[in-house]
């Protein structure tokens, strides 16, 4: 069975530059969706040459400059924990593009990337351009920050999204899944959930199934873990006392979010 929960790793690989997280493809069973998580101090900087990947770079918490060859953004990023429950900065950046992100105030940074041979503009997406979405109703209530959408076509293939899931409500619920390159039916799209919870002692359940529960794991999240989604249906259940924060990372062959609900479980949207 493939490792799908990732426990954060903070191994400092500079001066204030550490790495919580670094789903890479080589080592995960996703093909389309790489993620890091990065903390940075006050002037340390984080570089990368972007060969064949776009990346979006999310400002989750703290203060950060960030540039490529040709751009300099400074001071993005709104927040000093996920949970002011306001939108942040992000930054797309092209393939073939050399990145630099610095600490401005102590930061924790989303480097959200999936390979592409596509050329594309850098874009600034800041805070007040992020679609803001209340889902859902009764114990199905969710809060969406819609990051980069489908509907915004800054990027090739990465759809990125941010989900605050109340205490004791549901989120990517009643189960769906994209796990089939089958337009207009559904789309296939791989998926990562970068997990924060509050307070931070906290934890959620998160299941991953396929109708024929080849794969069928039930995970206990803790704070700041990643789990991976290749395939499958991928509910969140958030136990009582605790709101969940998550980052959503989306990839696959064509970037569109066309999902399909468990039919088994599709009537609660019925009620
Ligand atoms: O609406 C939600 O609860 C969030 C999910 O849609 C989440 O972004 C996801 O599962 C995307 O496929």
């Amino acid at each position: 069975m493939t490792q799908l929960l990732c426990k954060p790793e903070k191994r400092e690989i500079a001066s204030g530059v550490t790495i919580v997280h670094e789903v890479k493809n080589e080592v995960s069973p996703l093909q389309y969706v790489e993620l890091k998580i990065i903390e940075l101090a006050p002037g340390a900087k984080y570089t990368e040459i972007l060969n064949d990947k776009e990346c979006c770079i999310v400002a989750l918490k703290g203060t950060i400059n960030v540039k490529d060859q040709k751009n300099t953004f400074t001071k993005l990023g709104t927040r000093k924990s996920v949970f002011d429950k306001i939108p942040t900065d992000s930054v797309y950046i092209s393939n073939q593009q050399r990145l630099e992100v610095e600490g401005v105030k102590p930061a924790r940074v989303a480097l959200c990337y999936s390979p592409t041979e596509k050329v594309l503009p850098t874009k600034l997406i800041k805070a007040e351009e992020n679609e803001v979405e209340n889902r859902g109703s009764r114990n199905n209530q969710r809060l969406v920050h819609n990051i980069l959408p489908d509907s915004n076509s800054a990027a090739h293939r990465l759809l990125v999204v941010e989900v605050y899931t109340e205490s004791g409500n549901w989120s990517s619920y009643p189960p769906h899944k994209h796990d089939q390159d089958n337009l207009p039916e559904e789309s296939l799209l791989e998926e990562t959930y970068y997990h924060e919870i509050n307070p931070p002692q906290g934890f959620v359940f998160q299941r991953v199934y396929t109708d024929d529960r080849s794969l069928d794991e039930t995970m206990t999240v803790e704070n700041g873990d990643v789990v991976l989604v290749p395939e499958g249906y991928h509910p969140v259940g958030v136990p009582e006392g605790y709101t969940s924060y998550y980052l959503n990372v989306m990839a696959g062959p064509n970037r569109i979010w066309k999902f399909h609900n468990d039919p088994n479980h599709e009537w609660i949207l019925e009620r």
